[in-house]
């Protein structure tokens, strides 16, 4: 192959590898907005029978799963992590603005 040739398929690649990841991007944007829904509705539950808008236990519990989860799938765990500390702490700023 020349070079012009290589540059050529290295960019199909890229754009296939990038519809991919357009794709994944919009399952995580549809699964992240399906998780709020729930969490709404876990906001309205608390509200209602005056459950606090935190459950560091239930957290707890989540982490060790989702750590599993991740070294299962190849994932960084660490990530993983991290990345539900961000969406819980989230819900539960949620969860506070609705018990105000
Ligand atoms: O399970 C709950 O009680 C929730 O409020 C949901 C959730 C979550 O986003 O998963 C959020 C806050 C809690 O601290 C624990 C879990």
């Amino acid at each position: 192959m020349n070079d012009a040739e290589d540059s050529a398929r290295a960019q199909e690649i890229l754009s296939d590898l990038r519809h991919s990841i357009d794709n994944l991007d919009a399952i995580l944007v549809h699964t992240l907005a399906e998780r709020f829904k729930c969490t709404q509705e876990v906001g309205r539950l608390k509200v209602t029978f005056g459950l606090p808008p935190a459950d560091p236990a239930r957290e707890t519990r989540q982490i060790a799963r989702l750590e599993k989860l991740a070294e299962d799938a190849g994932l960084d765990p660490v990530f993983a992590k991290k990345f539900l500390r961000f969406i819980v702490d989230e819900v539960i700023r949620h969860h506070q603005q609705m018990q105000d």
